[in-house]
């Protein structure tokens, strides 16, 4: 596993306000890693970190084998040619239209303008391109920002709550364009407050929690892990909330045969009830 992002003992003070602490982990090539955690739990500061916008207050942060805090100018250029960002709240000029609003971009950052009919391809914005800014839906400006952030075909792809204003269409679009990317080989770092997109799109999923990291696995994994090892068996005779033994394979095994039984379900936790088993609070 080649990892691309590496933090290892991060801690992030604002004044004598704590927003990290002792903060762990790795980010492998290719993957999609997701930060999932309430609001102020730290995953803003964390992407600010991972994106040379602040410096931590102590621990080491490396992105591509650099350590953040000793770039030179050289490697904070190479750091902002390969990286991408996508926030909420990223600006676009609202009386031009796509085109122009990316053909500015790629003036002001030396990009080759070809690059734009790439970019809302992939976004699935082309026939649109011709279209101010100010007449589309909230749903089609996120996907204009995130055109705007993939013109310069980064490496690694910084995404921080990016649907948290968007109805589930748009939602879904912009997933969809994600995994495309994926795909394609870019890695994301994806921080978010919202268990399903967490679960939609992640390979891996750390809980962050006041500063600190609860648990980081596979959803899979974590649901596994926090399983209670329950099943609920609906029957001719009523439904039951059982725990998986050897007592309640018999108990199926005679519903099954007498020509009772309705469904069997496995009771696996969800991201969220897993975050408050750890944390004892919610993901809001
Ligand atoms: N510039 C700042 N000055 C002081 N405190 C800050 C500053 N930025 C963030 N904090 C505090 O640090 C903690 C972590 O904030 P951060 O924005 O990283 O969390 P978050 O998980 O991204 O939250 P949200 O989802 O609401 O953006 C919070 O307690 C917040 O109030």
């Amino acid at each position: 596993m080649t990892s691309i992002i590496q933090i290892q003992n991060v801690a992030k003070a604002y004044g004598n306000k704590t927003a990290l602490q002792q903060l762990n982990f790795e980010v492998a090539q290719g993957e999609i890693f997701g930060m999932l955690g309430p609001s102020g739990s730290g995953k803003t500061t964390t992407v600010k970190i991972l994106t040379a916008q602040l410096l931590p207050s102590s621990g080491h942060a490396s992105v591509f084998g650099v350590d953040l805090a000793k770039m030179t100018e050289a490697e904070r250029h190479n750091h902002m040619r390969q990286i991408g960002i996508l926030t909420d709240n990223s600006a676009l000029y609202e009386r031009l239209t796509i085109q122009d609003n990316l053909e500015l971009f790629c003036k002001l950052y030396g990009i080759h303008t070809k690059q734009i009919a790439t970019v809302l391809e992939q976004v699935n914005l082309s026939s649109e391109r011709k279209t101010t800014v100010k007449s589309l839906s909230k749903g089609m400006k996120q996907r204009v920002t995130l055109a705007r952030a993939l013109l310069h075909e980064p490496r690694l792809l910084f995404l921080d709550e990016p649907t948290s204003a968007l109805d589930p269409t748009n939602t879904r679009n912009i997933h969809e364009s994600l995994r495309q990317l994926n795909k394609a080989g870019t890695t994301i770092f994806l921080s978010t407050h919202d268990m399903e997109e967490a679960e939609a799109l992640c390979d891996r999923i750390a809980f962050l929690h006041q500063g600190r990291i609860a648990a980081l696995d596979t959803p899979q994994q974590l649901r596994l892990t926090y399983s209670d090892n329950s099943v609920t068996v609906s029957t001719t005779e009523g439904c039951y909330h059982l725990t998986q033994n050897e007592e309640t394979a018999k108990r199926i095994y005679e519903w099954m045969s007498q020509g009772n039984l309705k469904s069997i379900h496995s009771n696996e936790p969800t991201l969220s009830d897993i975050f408050i088993t750890l944390t004892g609070g919610t993901l809001k």
